[in-house]
């Protein structure tokens, strides 16, 4: 064997190299969500679906963030993986500390009582009808652990407090039907708080309400980020919520291929603010890079291309054999 240099590799430096290796943190060790190439396939009539084909993601302890890409990217797929509510074909996800694909069926129970709470779209799949907004935040509480959480009195004074956060303390006695859909959304990230999960997972929270009614949902959950500290993970479309958090992150064909990443910026002069917003393209662990189809379509890059490393960037040239 040689080394870049051309000379030989000696025992000592191969030594070296496997102990660096060994002694490196692991990838996402300090994360709270870590996906690592998670594949999930779906056979139907004998069909198989590759809905996630090796997606890696990292989502940091305390993020507020968002996930966008197109139908059928496999975004909903990735929520219910980390939800405990299905589990992936192969790979590995981690999240606050519990392996997704080692929990058995106790521990994925109480994985989504206790560790994640989740909001979906439909505002009728997160509110139980017969039950008011008093009711219906209690009821995690009462379902976790032996003898539930704390007595009743200490638990309708959590769930009171949690609604009077996200602005629907006026809803407490209401049934969801005498509720508007963005009273009931916010009421529904009540209950998926009730626990004090380490993680809140909404799937197009926003979907069914227009826009003004998402915006103060999409209120409710920056609160809850920041006076709580919860991390939360948004699926959207909307737009608007898709830019207004710090990361948003896309999913295409079952694997994350770019990332938008805003920062405030200071004007040194005038003290003005601006938000400022960088998108990234995703290198995965194996080196692989997912150009933008929009920039490959436009210098018709098919296949194959040329690469050249220059000092601080590496070009990105279209095959041109006849040259
Ligand atoms: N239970 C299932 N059985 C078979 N195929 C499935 C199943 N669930 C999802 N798929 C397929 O996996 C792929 C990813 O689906 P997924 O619902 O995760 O996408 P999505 O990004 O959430 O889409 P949308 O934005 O439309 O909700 C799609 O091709 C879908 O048809």
């Amino acid at each position: 064997m040689t080394s870049s240099t051309g000379s030989p590799v000696t025992l000592e430096q191969l030594e070296r190299r496997a102990g660096t290796h060994r002694d490196r943190p692991s990838y996402g060790h300090d994360a709270l969500i870590a996906c690592d190439r998670l594949v999930r396939i779906f056979t139907a009539d004998g069909v198989e679906v590759q809905a996630l084909q090796g997606l890696d993601l990292l989502v940091a302890e305390g993020e507020l963030m968002a996930l966008v890409g197109a139908s059928g990217s496999g975004k909903s797929t990735l929520m219910n993986i980390l939800a405990g509510l299905d589990v992936p074909t192969a790979g590995a996800a981690k999240v606050a500390g519990r392996d997704l694909l080692a929990m058995d069926a106790k521990a994925r129970l109480r994985y989504r009582r206790e560790a994640v709470g989740f909001v979906w779209q439909e505002t009728g799949r997160n509110l139980l009808p017969y039950m008011t907004a008093g009711q219906n935040v209690s009821l995690p509480m009462q379902l976790s652990g032996p003898g539930g959480r704390g007595r009743r009195a200490e638990r309708a004074a959590r769930a009171q407090s949690l609604l009077t956060m996200l602005d629907v303390a006026d809803c407490r006695d209401r049934r969801p039907h005498q509720m508007s859909g963005g009273q009931q959304q916010r009421v529904a990230i009540a209950v998926a708080l009730a626990n004090s999960p380490s993680v809140l997972l909404a799937d197009e929270p926003t979907g069914e309400l227009d826009s003004a009614t998402g915006e103060q949902v999409f209120a409710a959950f920056r609160r809850a980020n920041e006076e709580l500290g919860t991390t939360i993970v948004i699926v959207t479309h909307d737009q608007e919520v898709a830019s207004e958090v710090r990361r948003t992150v896309a999913i295409r064909d079952g694997r994350t291929s770019s990332e938008v990443l805003r920062r405030t910026e200071v004007d040194a002069t005038t003290g003005q603010e601006s938000v400022v917003a960088r998108e990234y393209a995703m290198l995965d662990r194996a080196g692989r890079l997912q150009l933008p189809a929009e920039y490959t379509k436009a210098l018709g890059m098919e296949h194959r291309v040329m690469l050249e490393l220059e000092q601080d960037h590496i070009g990105v040239w279209p095959d041109t054999p006849n040259e």
